[in-house]
């Protein structure tokens, strides 16, 4: 799997592949204070009262702050959906077929989904990542779900999503039993009880969501004492997805692309390199909360706040993009409006 010409991977030999990875992690670039002044600067300036926008103004500011520019443009965003298939899913923890994964590849393929509905209104790119969802990756209750060159090649390749010259990354995914890989990775980084990181996922019933806790409290068991390091876990109790969401998160922030995070899945993926460094997820927002339970305590660790609560818990990047129509307007009245001199309003005095 190629590596995007964009992102800068160190050229020195180094031993394990996740220390590629360490390495980049080493090498995230801060916030642009000088287009945060000049964007707070004009701000001030619109015709409104000081402050109506509320987070709008706040949401300028960020991708001001992370694409170094002001003003900051949302001219060419991007879903990325990751795809991945997971041996868990045999274990009785979703509430449809592994098969679907492959055929809602197709759906979006075929502009039948919700995403792309999301997407044609609001003028926002779709792609989609297939990460091998014809080859399951082995049951975290048994195995690990990648090796370790298997998991930094799939970071890797999710690092495509940003090639393109987009300004803003969306970052959701498609897979049949993910919300049981997100809930084991989830509590392994977090630690509690494996009910405290469960929910119903596409709808599982009572037992299913008993047999849910059961695989995480499996997988924990069978990879105790292997958990503590943030790649390790990802490795281990993660997913391809899952995988390819951390690199992309990444790579976006080396390349200076504003994040979306969708839901309780992207949110665990991105859990891996807050993990890693607390001040990792800077350029990203929370999409929305999702209607999986445990969103919430989980965008609490993250210290990111939702834009959204629209009771959704689709995925495939429906509640991010959503938020991507939020923030173009946010940046469409940083951009247009007027200021009170130009508009001939009395500003107050
Ligand atoms: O991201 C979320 O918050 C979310 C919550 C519930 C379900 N999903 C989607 O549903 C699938 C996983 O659900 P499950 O029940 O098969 O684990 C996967 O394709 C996700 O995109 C996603
Ligand atoms: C039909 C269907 C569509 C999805 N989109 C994201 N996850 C999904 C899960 C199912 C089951």
């Amino acid at each position: 799997m190629a590596r995007p010409t964009e992102v800068a991977v160190p050229s020195t030999p180094t031993g394990l592949p996740f220390d590629d990875i360490r390495v980049l992690m080493a090498r995230l670039p801060g916030p642009s204070a000088e287009a945060v002044a000049a964007t707070r600067a004009r701000e001030a300036q619109l015709v409104k009262p000081a402050g109506a926008l509320g987070r709008l103004e706040e949401i300028s500011e960020w991708l001001a702050a992370w694409q170094g520019k002001a003003p900051p443009t949302v001219s060419r965003p991007l879903v990325a959906i990751f795809a991945g298939a997971h041996g868990v899913a045999s274990r009785g923890v979703s509430a449809y077929p592994a098969s679907v994964t492959r055929q809602m590849l197709d759906a979006f393929g075929n502009g039948h989904a919700a995403i792309n509905q999301i997407c044609a209104t609001f003028d926002v790119g779709l792609k989609v990542f297939d990460l091998a969802v014809d080859r399951p990756t082995p049951d975290i209750t048994t195995d690990a779900a990648m090796s370790e060159s298997e998991c930094a090649a799939t970071m890797a390749y999710g690092m495509e999503a940003i090639a393109g010259g987009i300004d803003l990354l969306i970052v959701g995914e498609m897979g049949i039993g993910n919300t049981t890989v997100a809930a084991a990775l989830s509590c392994a980084l977090y630690g509690g009880a494996p009910e405290d990181w469960v929910g119903r996922g596409t709808g599982v019933d009572d037992e299913g969501l008993a047999r849910k806790a059961e695989a995480v409290r499996a997988a924990l068991k069978r990879h105790e004492g292997h958990l503590a390091d943030p790649l390790e876990a990802l490795r281990r109790v993660g997913g391809r997805e899952l995988a390819a969401m951390a690199g992309a998160i990444l790579a976006a922030r080396l390349e200076r692309v504003p994040v979306v995070i969708d839901g309780y899945v992207a949110s665990a993926a991105a859990g891996v390199l807050h993990a890693l460094d607390s001040s990792a997820l800077d350029h990203c927002v929370a999409g929305h909360l999702s209607a999986e339970t445990a969103h919430r305590r989980l965008l609490q660790r993250l210290e990111l706040k939702p834009l959204l609560d629209l009771g959704m818990r689709l995925g495939e990047g429906s509640g991010g993009a959503l938020a991507a129509a939020m923030i173009k307007a946010a940046v469409a009245c940083h951009t247009g409006m007027a200021t009170f001199a130009e508009a001939a309003v009395a500003d107050r005095g």
